[in-house]
């Protein structure tokens, strides 16, 4: 088998497809190297005592476990210098952060969830980092966090890392969808999958039951309907699971299909549901898309959403288009 590394990839995608330009592949390649850093920590665990409480708490009040931490500086430290970007936002960070003086300005922004899925790191359960680039303002000095609240049909490029059984990389330019696994022999990212498609129609959702009391009316319907299975009005039987780290519920459904949810819901209307729209919902949103899936709030398509607020939170639903229609549709009454 030839064996393609993610620098061929995004060389090949510059020079034939045109779908990025240098500076973007250039940038692409520093984070993929800071994923491939925080894989090594991750694979290292208690005996690089990487485990357990920060005992600090980020912007959003979660206390943050080491990982959060080590992975946010890795990211900082990695893309700081590279000269590729304007400023970076990360969920672990209040505000924004701007590039040294003392290095080169690019043209991009970046904005990550440095560590997702933090309640697994420490069962040792997947986890992963999820990344959204966007441009910045031509011209651009110093950006503001009012130049990083574009919608999400504006991201050049998204993707993220699955630190599991093995350490994936799935990325998109807006030219499909490709993931890259690590090979730690070779140090290297090799392209293992091309073009992901997420099958339009499938019999496995995911959603923490635990909040089930506290979603609203069209949700429930929703779950209740697939609950019924073969007896109900969708005539099937439907599967779950719930990994609880976002990257390894969605890898599974651009692998084999599925829909995920993590809807708002009665308790704190000012919180409506968990996900951060700028980290989360939009670099997967544009990844379920261009996998042929669809991804929407409930209301419409995420990536349409003009955002307000950098730590911004939205409620998803992702993955086989059939069941995103239907949950969404439902919600229209
Ligand atoms: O605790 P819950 O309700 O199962 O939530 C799980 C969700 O929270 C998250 O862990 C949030 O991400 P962070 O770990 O980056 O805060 C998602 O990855 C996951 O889908
Ligand atoms: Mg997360
Ligand atoms: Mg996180």
């Amino acid at each position: 088998m030839k064996r393609v590394s993610l620098t061929q990839y995004l060389v090949e995608e510059q020079r034939q497809h045109q779908s990025i330009n240098a500076e973007l592949r250039l940038l692409i390649e520093v984070v993929a190297r800071a994923c491939k850093r925080i894989s090594y920590s991750v694979s290292k665990g208690a005996l690089g005592e990487v485990l357990g409480s920060a005992d600090t708490e980020n912007i959003q009040g979660e206390v943050q476990k080491k990982l959060d931490v080590i992975s946010n500086e890795i990211l900082l430290e990695a893309n700081e210098w590279g000269g590729h970007l304007a400023a970076m936002a990360s969920e672990e960070m209040e505000t924004i952060r701007q590039i040294p003086s003392r290095y080169p300005k690019g043209e991009f922004l970046l904005l990550f969830d440095p560590l997702d899925g933090s309640s697994n790191i420490d069962v040792n359960v997947s986890i992963g980092t999820i990344f959204s680039v966007l441009k910045a303002p031509e011209g651009m000095q110093d950006p503001t966090e009012q130049d990083f609240l574009q919608a999400g049909s504006t991201q050049v490029a998204a993707g993220y890392a699955v630190y599991g059984p093995q350490t994936m990389l799935v990325l998109t330019t807006g030219n499909g969808v490709h993931c890259f696994t690590l090979d730690r022999e070779q140090g290297s990212w090799v392209l293992t999958q091309s073009d992901m498609q997420i099958p339009a129609a499938t019999k496995e959702f995911a959603i923490n039951m635990s909040n089930q009391r506290h979603w609203h009316p069209p949700v429930q319907r929703y779950v209740d309907e697939l609950l019924a299975g073969s007896t109900g009005p969708r005539g099937k039987d439907f599967n779950m699971r719930w990994v609880a780290s976002m990257v390894a519920d969605v890898h599974r459904i651009l692998t084999r299909g599925g829909v995920f949810m993590y809807p708002a819901d009665l308790r704190d209307t000012s919180m409506p549901g968990k996900l951060r729209l700028m980290y989360e919902a939009n670099p997967m949103a544009m990844i379920v898309e261009q996998a042929g899936g669809a991804a929407t709030d409930g209301q419409g398509r995420i990536l349409d959403i003009q955002p307000t607020k950098l730590h911004q939170r939205v409620p998803v639903f992702l993955g086989s288009k059939e069941e995103v229609d239907v949950v969404t549709g439902y919600h229209a009454g």
